[in-house]
């Protein structure tokens, strides 16, 4: 039997792990890489990239093709850059151990999402490292039922309902159902059945965005009523959010811990910004928020 879902709301806990040492170096504070697609595809990516940056990793790459590397080299500054062409290329800029927290999908294609899990998940593969992965990424897992057997718990999967259906269709379906006897299948237990298959904690995105581990630890975002956030639905919103999850991830949070902080802060953000809010406004609403939070 599991327990009840708890809500996530502003905690002293939550605001201690948010805050940065006095004499800690960048470092220490992580360095995550977030794949990019190729040209004219990287504007998600970079929306991610900047969202790990402000949420406080201490280093963000962007890994780039060479046909794209111009595109993204002339709108990112404090952001860096490596190029990753192909698989090799994910191996060699994965040598170094220093990055410690990934972020793949955004913006990819399906062909480069695969091509980079089967290089993180793969027989062979590098080291594992705590992993967001998000949108592309997601269907191409959903294809590859050798690669979503290989999610580790260090993954955090961001499906929306459409990425949800592809991976987890039984579990949708059910969800979809009438229920013709007892209780209906809710979106809690949905999520929960879907972190125990993916064996990694799932985040089902919505305005009651739902927070599960394979262990049935369970949390709701909830993004409605009095703290209700209707803008957030503008595209590229999700991108941010995968971005805010491999930041935390690379400052050393738990994926539990990182999926919920990100979540919270993703509504904080939005509501703080208020109408009109377009996806890049999220990680540059960061400050103010964090300021609000006295950190
Ligand atoms: N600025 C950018 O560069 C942006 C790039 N994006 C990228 O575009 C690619 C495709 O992503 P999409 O998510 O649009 O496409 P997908 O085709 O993967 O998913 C969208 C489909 O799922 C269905 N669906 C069902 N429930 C849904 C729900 N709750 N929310 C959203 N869709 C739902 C939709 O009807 C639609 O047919 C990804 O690589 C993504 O990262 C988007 O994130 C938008 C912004
Ligand atoms: N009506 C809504 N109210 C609150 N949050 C929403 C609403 N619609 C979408 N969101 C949030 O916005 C984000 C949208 O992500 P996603 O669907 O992946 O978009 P994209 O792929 O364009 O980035 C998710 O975090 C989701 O929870």
């Amino acid at each position: 039997m599991f327990s009840q879902p708890r809500h996530i709301t502003r905690s002293a806990a939550m605001i201690d792990l948010l805050r940065k040492r006095p004499e800690a170096h960048k470092f220490d504070h992580g360095h995550a890489l977030v794949l990019s697609g190729g040209p004219g595809q990287t504007g998600a990516a970079r929306l991610a990239a900047r969202g790990a940056l402000r949420i406080g990793a201490g280093l963000v790459t962007l890994g780039v093709p060479h046909s794209a590397q111009m595109e993204v080299a002339s709108q990112t500054t404090a952001l860096m850059l490596t190029p990753i062409d192909d698989a090799d290329g994910l191996r060699s800029v994965l040598e170094d151990d220093r990055i410690n927290a990934l972020c793949l999908g955004p913006g990819m294609g399906v062909k480069r999402a695969a091509e980079a899990l089967e290089v993180l998940l793969g027989e062979g593969g590098v080291k594992p490292r705590p992993t967001t992965l998000d949108a592309d990424a997601l269907t191409a897992l959903a294809g590859d039922a050798a690669l979503f057997g290989a999610l580790h718990d260090r993954c955090v999967l961001t499906p929306h309902g459409g990425e949800f259906a592809r991976l987890f269709p039984d579990i949708a379906k059910r969800l979809r159902e009438e229920p013709m006897s007892g209780p209906a299948h809710s979106k809690v237990d949905a999520t929960r059945e879907a972190a125990k298959r993916a064996g990694c904690t799932v985040l089902f995105k919505g305005p009651d965005t739902v927070i599960a581990a394979p262990d049935g630890r369970c949390a709701i975002n909830a993004a409605q009523y009095d703290r209700a956030a209707p803008w957030l639905a503008t595209a590229g919103a999700g991108d941010v959010l995968a971005g805010f999850i491999a930041g935390l991830l690379a400052r050393g949070f738990a994926p539990m811990q990182a999926a919920q902080a990100a979540a919270w802060l993703h509504v904080e953000c939005a509501r703080s910004f208020g109408p009109g809010l377009i996806a890049e406004d999220l990680p540059e609403e960061l400050p103010r928020v964090f300021r609000a939070l006295g950190l």
